[in-house]
């Protein structure tokens, strides 16, 4: 589902974010990306979604070549990626399900399917109730619920979380992973970087650590720092 192929990042021909990287993630499987402050996780997420280009190597997300693809195809590239980021960024002047809505305007549904799918998508998150409200009447959980809802709503085949829970409390961030873990069970590919150890500890996933940008462990059943 995901492939890095001897994958290498500069930033301004000095900054080694990501080098010789090459790993294969496979359809349905959950992986945490750890490391860190600066030791690449972000720059592998930006590389899948096509936000910045490798100077080195091939990267494919569903069988696409992404490194390769030319920019009309990119709007088809990030329909399979649904992504959860820290800070939710949602749009605090549209209720909770225009904000959910709009990821599918963007992606020409038709408003027919629109008033299917965002209720459905926020009642997978459970946030039925909260359809009308603005983000700003939200909690950080719930906040980070429509973000998800957002995320899943177009079916994306991928879900790329960067510190989904990073700042959200313990007991509200056990609430998302629940929520991911859910998700991921449905078939969908999770990949999510993390600083939260309690999370990775808990939930005993395949991890992927990255040390100035090198991958120095793939472990399956893994915890966030290394037990041999
Ligand atoms: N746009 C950019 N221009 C220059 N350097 C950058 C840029 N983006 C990232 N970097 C550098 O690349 C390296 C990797 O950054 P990246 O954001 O991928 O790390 P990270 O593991 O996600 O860190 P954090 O956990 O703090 O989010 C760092 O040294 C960072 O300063």
């Amino acid at each position: 589902m995901i492939r890095f192929d001897h994958v290498s990042k500069t930033y301004k021909k000095t900054i080694h974010a990501l080098d010789d990287i090459s790993v294969e993630i496979g359809k349905g499987e959950f992986v945490f990306l750890v490391g860190s402050s600066g030791s690449g996780k972000s720059t592998f997420i930006k590389l899948l979604l096509k936000d910045v280009d490798p100077d080195r190597g091939d990267i494919f997300v569903a069988g696409k070549r992404v490194n390769s693809l030319r920019s009309w195809r990119v709007p088809a590239l990030r329909r399979e990626l649904g992504c959860v980021f820290q800070d939710f960024k949602l749009l605090d002047n549209k209720t909770v399900f225009e904000n959910v809505a709009f990821a599918q305007e963007v992606t020409g549904q038709p408003p027919a399917q629109i008033r299917v799918d965002v209720p459905d998508a926020l009642s997978v998150v459970g946030l039925s109730h909260k359809s009308d409200a603005m983000p700003h009447e939200l909690s950080g959980g719930e906040q980070q619920r429509v973000s998800i809802a957002r995320a899943i709503v177009n079916r994306p085949r991928i879900m790329l979380c960067d510190e989904p829970t990073g700042n959200l409390d313990p007991e509200t961030s056990v609430g998302i992973m629940k929520l991911l873990d859910q998700i991921n069970r449905t078939g969908t590919t999770v990949l999510m970087a993390t600083h939260d150890s309690h999370i990775v500890d808990s939930m005993r996933r395949r991890v992927i650590e990255l040390q100035h940008g090198q991958m120095v462990r793939d472990q399956a059943r893994g915890t966030y720092g290394y037990a041999g």
